[in-house]
Parts: C-alpha cells; sequence; structure tokens
C-alpha cells in the first residue's frame, strides 16, 4: 500500500481524547510517502526501527508480526510519515485479515496511534483526502470536515534536520490554535496557491518556530521570484520556484502535489 506524505502549511491544534483530537488548517499530499508490505520485522529502507503508531495498530488490530516500509523522505521532518505507516499498514492487514473495516474505521485508528503519540494530529485526515485539504475542525477523519483544492503544482523541498513533533505538541499550544484558525479564516476569504504560501508564511513567523536557517531558505527562495514556508513540523522548507534550495545544505527533493493520498502498490 501506498501513502502519500502530509505536509502541513499551517495548523491549529486541539489535544483531547483521540476522536475530539486533530488540527484545523491546510496540508498536502504528494507523490512521495510510503511504500508498506507485511512483514516478520519492522524495516525502514531496510534498516530496523521502532515506530510507535505502527505497533500500536498492528496490535490494535491483532496482527503479530511487522511491516517494510520503503520511503525516499527521511522520517521525523514533517513529512507525516508516522501516520502515513500507521494508515497503510492498517489497510494492509484489514486486506490480509478480512476484516472489512470501514476506511474511516481504520483511518480513525491511525490516527488515534498519531494522537496517543503525540505524532500527528491532522495527517491522516489529509492523507485519507488528497490534494491541498482543508481541515476545518479539529476531529478524527471520520468527523473531519474537510474542503479541497486540486491545484496542480510541483514544490521544491529542502530538509535541514529533525523537528520531534511529540516535545512541540507537548508544549503549550494555546497561542498557536488562536493563530492557526486565524490563519484559515483568511486563507479561505481568497483562496489562491499564492495566497496560501503568504498566509502559511505568516503563521510560521508569528509562532516563531522557524529559525535563521529556515528564515534564510525562505529568503533565498523569495529573493529568486519564488514562494517558500516552513514545513510543520519540520526543520525544512517547502517551496514554489524553489530551484535555489538545491544549492542550499540539506536534503533537497521535488516533488508533485497529488490528488490523492492512498493508492494501492502494483
Ligand atoms: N531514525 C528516526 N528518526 C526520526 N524518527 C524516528 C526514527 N526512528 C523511529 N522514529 C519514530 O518515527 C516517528 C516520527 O514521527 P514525527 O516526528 O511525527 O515525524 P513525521 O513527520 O515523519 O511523522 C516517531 O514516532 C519516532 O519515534
Ligand atoms: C503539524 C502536525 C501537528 C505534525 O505534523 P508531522 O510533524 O508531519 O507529523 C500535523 O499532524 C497537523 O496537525 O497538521
Amino acid at each position: 500500500m501506498f501513502v502519500s506524505a502530509s505536509v502541513t502549511c499551517f495548523f491549529a491544534p486541539v489535544i483531547d481524547d483521540p476522536k475530539n483530537s486533530g488540527s484545523i488548517g491546510v496540508g498536502f499530499t504528494i507523490d512521495r510517502g510510503v511504500e508498506v508490505r507485511l512483514a516478520e520485522k519492522t524495516t525502514f529502507n531496510g534498516k530496523k526501527i521502532r515506530l510507535p503508531t505502527l505497533e500500536y495498530v498492528l496490535s490494535k488490530l491483532g496482527y503479530e508480526g511487522g511491516a517494510e516500509i520503503k520511503s525516499d523522505l527521511p522520517l521525523g521532518c514533517g513529512f507525516g510519515l508516522s501516520g502515513a505507516t500507521a494508515l497503510a499498514s492498517a489497510l494492509e492487514v484489514n486486506e490480509k485479515l478480512g476484516l472489512n473495516l470501514s476506511l474511516f474505521q481504520i483511518a480513525d485508528l491511525a490516527h488515534e496511534a498519531e494522537v496517543l503519540n503525540r505524532t500527528g494530529l491532522g495527517d491522516v485526515t489529509t492523507q485519507c483526502h488528497g490534494g491541498f485539504v482543508v481541515r476545518k475542525n479539529a476531529s478524527a477523519p471520520s468527523i473531519c470536515s474537510v474542503d479541497r483544492f486540486l491545484w496542480d503544482v510541483e514544490m521544491d523541498f529542502l530538509v535541514m534536520g529533525e523537528l520531534k513533533t511529540s516535545e512541540i505538541l507537548e508544549g503549550n499550544l494555546k497561542e498557536v490554535y488562536k493563530i492557526g484558525v486565524e490563519c484559515l479564516k483568511k486563507f479561505l476569504k481568497r483562496p489562491s496557491i499564492s495566497y496560501l504560501f503568504e498566509v502559511s508564511k505568516e503563521f510560521t513567523l508569528r509562532c516563531g518556530f522557524a529559525d535563521d536557517d529556515i528564515l534564510d531558505a525562505i529568503e533565498a527562495v523569495e529573493s529568486c521570484g519564488g514562494l517558500a514556508s516552513m514545513i510543520m513540523l519540520g526543520k525544512g522548507v517547502f517551496a514554489l520556484n524553489g530551484d535555489v534550495l538545491r544549492e542550499l545544505k540539506g536534503f533537497y527533493t521535488k516533488s508533485r502535489v497529488v490528488w490523492y493520498g492512498i493508492k494501492k502498490s502494483l
């Protein structure tokens, strides 16, 4: 099963019980993500790893074993891979064990794993829909009201390091919530790809999430006529016409935004 990465542009987090936890905001799916197959042991690109969200869903579904995960994106850098692997592996188990669970039943389970481990709030909802996904309320995927913009664009990404989502989600989120809600209201008044970048950058600056490396990368893109903002939550940026990012230090990749989040592997 393939599940796309989910890149969050801005968000307003709510942490409660898993059903009523989530984030309002905007995120998008790309043609890169995780390819997951059930296997004896859990590996990420051939290396043994521990992924709490994956372990949670497998054990809840009664599957004894692990999963082989392949990805050309890094873990812990804001691509929502913890949610993607939980969702993909739960879909695989559903098929293998003939559980006949619905997509939203599975998505809610993957979301629960994310909330309990503080690894994500809105990623699984974004991955259930695809494209530029507007999450209008903070909740589990099955009850989250969404809208989608199907803009056909290619994005540049530069990852300069990891940022532990759990460390931020365990902090004080009151101000982030307020700014996130304001940003969504603004964006929905005149939605466009360029305004999405403007609002996302405003969110990043007002929340104080960006360090000098991030700010320098955004400035480099803008000085070449492109648009950029910070990946939530990772030490990296996403950009439109951001070719210049290739010249900066870090992991660079280019990806197309896709209008799906889940795809059966061939
Ligand atoms: N080498 C690794 N680097 C980063 N995270 C890792 C690694 N190995 C396992 N993990 C697990 O992967 C998850 C990454 O989650 P998160 O920080 O939300 O990033 P992402 O944006 O990829 O979902 C965490 O549960 C973490 O414990
Ligand atoms: C921003 C974040 C809370 C975390 O995203 P990641 O680090 O990619 O797991 C996301 O889940 C969201 O709610 O939009």
